[in-house]
């Protein structure tokens, strides 16, 4: 990772126009062989650096973080803009190095990048757990990704994908797809300020365990033995927290509090072939850890082995949801409102999801 400054003359490792090498691979004027997995696919139409420069809405004071600068072709336009870009690179054939997913983040006001598609997902994240938070940023992804990010309830694309990035940010696909190709889309991130005042990791527990099975009523989902054993376990771990006063007996009953619906998840979606996705499941990491396998797989483990849940626990969680005209609702047709609203209730009535 290095940052140049306006007029610091910023050195391009190759050209970007496409060539093609003995071997007939996709090379630029440079004889630079691109890779397509790291998700080389070089901006070659001059236009389309610009539109994309234009969009961001570049402020002369503005520090610019760019993802896989690549030959620099986006870069030197943003130099043009910008009082700082900061641009990271991973192949260290280009001249500057790093791995946008291993690096610390450094401040920026502004994300501009053409991303390497393989990562979307994590990288998305990663920058929606940056604190502070940035401006916007305004990323060129696969076109279809793109479309999951900015998809609404009923879509067919709607997913957890959708739900929480639209939870944590304002997300707007731009009026501009880059000819002459049309697998790739511009969209737009405005980080919500201040952030939305809910625990991401419990937030992310419920959505999960929801788009597990998305066209599933949620009755279906909490009846089930193995979320409804992970659902109690949690349960019992908070209220013995809360009878400890978070004392070290509390922390010790902090460890086995769990995340929800991986496991379940990736089960359902083997038996179910409903459409449920999400191949994203761990890449939606904010705050210092997703709901992890580990976790989801203590569920899974329970299921097998495991211990009873108490015919009490059952009612109360299907009190909240039936009292709350729930229980009929699916995933796929829910806001985000009513996202928040359930996981309030359940938070209520004690029941926790991470
Ligand atoms: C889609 S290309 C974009 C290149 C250039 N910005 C353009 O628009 O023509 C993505 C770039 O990201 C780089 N890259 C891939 N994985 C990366 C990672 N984990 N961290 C940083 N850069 C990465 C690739 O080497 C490639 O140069």
């Amino acid at each position: 990772m290095s940052s140049k400054g306006k007029g610091d003359g910023l050195r391009v490792a190759g050209g970007v126009q496409k060539k093609t090498n003995r071997k007939g691979a996709n090379t630029g004027v440079s004889g630079l062989e691109f890779h397509k997995s790291k998700g080389q696919h070089i901006l070659k139409n001059p236009l389309v650096v610009q539109a994309i420069v234009d969009k961001a809405g570049v402020k002369s004071t503005d520090v610019v973080l760019e993802i896989g600068p690549g030959t620099g072709n986006l870069t030197v336009k943003l130099l043009e803009k910008a009082k700082k870009v900061i641009a990271i690179e991973l192949d260290p054939r280009m001249i500057i190095h790093g791995d946008f997913m291993r690096v610390e983040l450094p401040y920026f006001d502004l994300c501009v990048a053409n991303i390497p598609y393989n990562i979307s997902s994590p990288l998305t994240f990663k920058l929606l757990a940056h604190r502070p938070a940035f401006r916007a940023a305004v990323i060129m992804y696969q076109h279809e990704f793109a479309m999951r990010l900015v998809a609404k309830p009923a879509d067919p694309l709607y997913s957890r994908l959708a739900v929480n990035t639209q939870l944590l940010a304002r997300v707007g696909k731009n009026n501009f797809r880059p000819p002459p190709k049309v697998d790739s889309s511009v969209v737009r991130i405005e980080p919500r300020h201040p952030p939305p005042p809910v625990n991401f990791m419990e937030w992310d527990g419920l959505v999960r365990l929801c788009f597990s099975r998305k066209n599933k009523t949620l009755g279906a989902i909490f009846r089930q033995a193995n979320t409804l054993q992970a659902l109690e376990a949690n349960y019992r771990t908070y209220q013995a927290l809360q009878g400890n006063g978070g004392g070290a007996a509390g922390a010790d009953a902090a460890v086995g509090i769990q995340s929800l619906g991986t496991a379940a998840g990736d089960d359902d979606v083997a038996m179910d072939h409903d459409g449920a996705d999400d191949d994203d499941d761990d890449a939606m990491t904010v705050d210092g850890g997703p709901a992890s396998k580990a976790g989801g797989g203590a569920a899974g483990g329970r299921r097998r082995g495991g211990s009873r849940v108490s015919p009490e626990f059952k009612e109360l969680v299907m009190k909240v949801l039936t009292d709350n005209g729930l229980d009929t609702n699916r995933s796929s047709k829910m806001s985000q409102e009513e996202f928040l609203n359930m996981l309030a209730l359940f938070n209520a009535a004690g029941i926790h999801f991470a």
